[in-house]
């Protein structure tokens, strides 16, 4: 048994995977062999979910099937809303709220004596979470707002629906092209620390609901999804700080600041979802408020091209251009994580299942590096 110590399971190959597969050096990221550029050009979350959960991508009627089956689900129980609302009321963050969300939605599960090994069926209730995350998370939001939730509209797809839900309002082409985009680019990414987290719950034959929470709560995390609002936190920092941007990020690295959204366990280039987002980003500013993309090009530049980060391997992650994309679309800030859920939530559930069909308890060592031979002082001798 090997005795090197792998800190973070840095580059420790654990299971083989068709889903998703990343170049680290070349920028490249590819789902089931499709390059994530083409799928953002060419496809819609919905024919990207299939892909991950079918193996290939749809025809038409098969789209059409799936999108229905989708879209049957999409309502969440009154218990669900009920708590939706006292959440709300509670001040809770959304990813919290989604996490409980995920965790109750079981209770409403048609399919809840199956058997654990039935894949069919764990497949058919990842379509029911998958469809339900952006109805509860809508309604968080609207109770946040003192408003009723909107029902969701059955005419839209996955990524408009939710901004429907949201505002109350369609969204304009725009609006719903880049969020469906954005969708696609956050489905999956190897094994992350999210989708590990649901592999080894899964690993374990939990139910899907399970690892779908489990996978929320690390994303949650500032070191992994929770990256995205930390960014626009910064911008908005920026903004409204007495130095200009280029001054401040001079300043912010000077004393050391550690800049969300920079630096990646697998990228040692730009991500190449960042640079789409960038592009998004970019055509939105054009459309409206310029500066949040000024702030976000002045802060990659100064850290790569006079701080030299690219040369260490430290380059704008996903999380960098998300934010600015989600804030000129008017989503508030803290939604911006739960969001990168909605859409992970088809990975996690992809590799849950990948990993399922062959599947084997993952469980790791640490090296114990305690006392040994301690001797028992009773209670009342201590
Ligand atoms: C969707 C996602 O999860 S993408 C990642 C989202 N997270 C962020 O953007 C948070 C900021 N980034 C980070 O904290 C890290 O880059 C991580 C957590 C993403 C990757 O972490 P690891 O692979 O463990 O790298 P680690 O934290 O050990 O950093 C390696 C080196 O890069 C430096 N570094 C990493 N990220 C940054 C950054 N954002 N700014 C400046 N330096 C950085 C570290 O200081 C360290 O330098 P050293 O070797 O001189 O001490
Ligand atoms: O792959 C990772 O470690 C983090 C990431 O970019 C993602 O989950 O999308």
């Amino acid at each position: 048994m090997a005795d090197d110590l792998e800190k973070g399971l840095e580059g420790v190959l654990v299971a083989e995977s068709e889903l998703s597969f990343i170049d680290g050096d070349a920028g490249r990221l590819i789902y089931r062999g499709y390059s994530i550029e083409d799928l953002a050009r060419g496809a819609s979350y919905e024919e990207v979910l299939y892909l991950l959960w079918h193996g290939e991508l749809p025809t038409e009627d098969e789209l059409a099937a799936f999108t229905d089956a989708l879209e049957d689900e999409r309502e969440v129980s009154e218990n669900v809303l009920a708590t939706m609302e006292r959440l709300a009321d509670a001040d809770e963050r959304p990813m919290a709220a989604l996490r409980t969300a995920v965790s109750m939605f079981s209770a409403s599960e048609p399919e809840d004596d199956a058997d654990p090994g039935d894949l069919e069926a764990t497949l058919r209730k990842g379509r029911r979470i998958t469809a339900k995350i952006p109805t509860a998370l809508a309604a968080f939001e609207r109770y946040r707002l003192g408003e009723e939730p909107v029902e969701p509209h059955p005419e839209l797809g996955l990524a408009a629906n939710f901004l429907y839900m949201l505002t109350g309002e369609e969204p304009d082409d725009v609006a719903a092209e880049t969020f469906d985009q954005a969708l696609i680019l956050h489905a999956d990414h190897g094994l992350n620390a999210s989708t590990f987290t649901a592999m080894v719950i899964g690993s374990t034959m939990a139910d899907i609901y399970s690892a779908v929470t489990g996978g929320v709560s690390a994303l949650s995390g500032p070191l992994h999804g929770g990256a995205n609002q930390d960014v626009m936190e910064v911008l908005i920092e920026i903004d409204e700080s007495d130095l200009d941007h280029r001054e401040w990020i001079e300043q912010a690295t000077e004393e050391g600041r550690r800049i969300p959204g920079f630096g990646h366990r697998v990228y040692n280039v730009k991500d190449p979802r960042a640079k789409i987002l960038q592009e998004r980003s970019e055509e939105l500013a054009e459309e409206g408020e310029g500066k949040w993309y000024d702030y976000t090009t002045t802060i990659e530049r100064y850290l790569t091209e006079e701080k030299g980060l690219v040369e260490k391997g430290i380059a704008p992650n996903v999380d960098f251009y998300s934010g600015s994309v989600y804030y000129q679309l008017g989503i508030p800030i803290d939604m911006y994580t739960p969001i990168f859920a909605m859409s992970r939530a088809g990975g996690w559930i992809a590799h849950v299942l990948e990993y399922q069909e062959d599947n084997r308890l993952i469980r790791p060592r640490a090296r114990y590096t305690g006392p040994s031979d301690q001797e028992l002082v009773p209670l009342e001798k201590r």
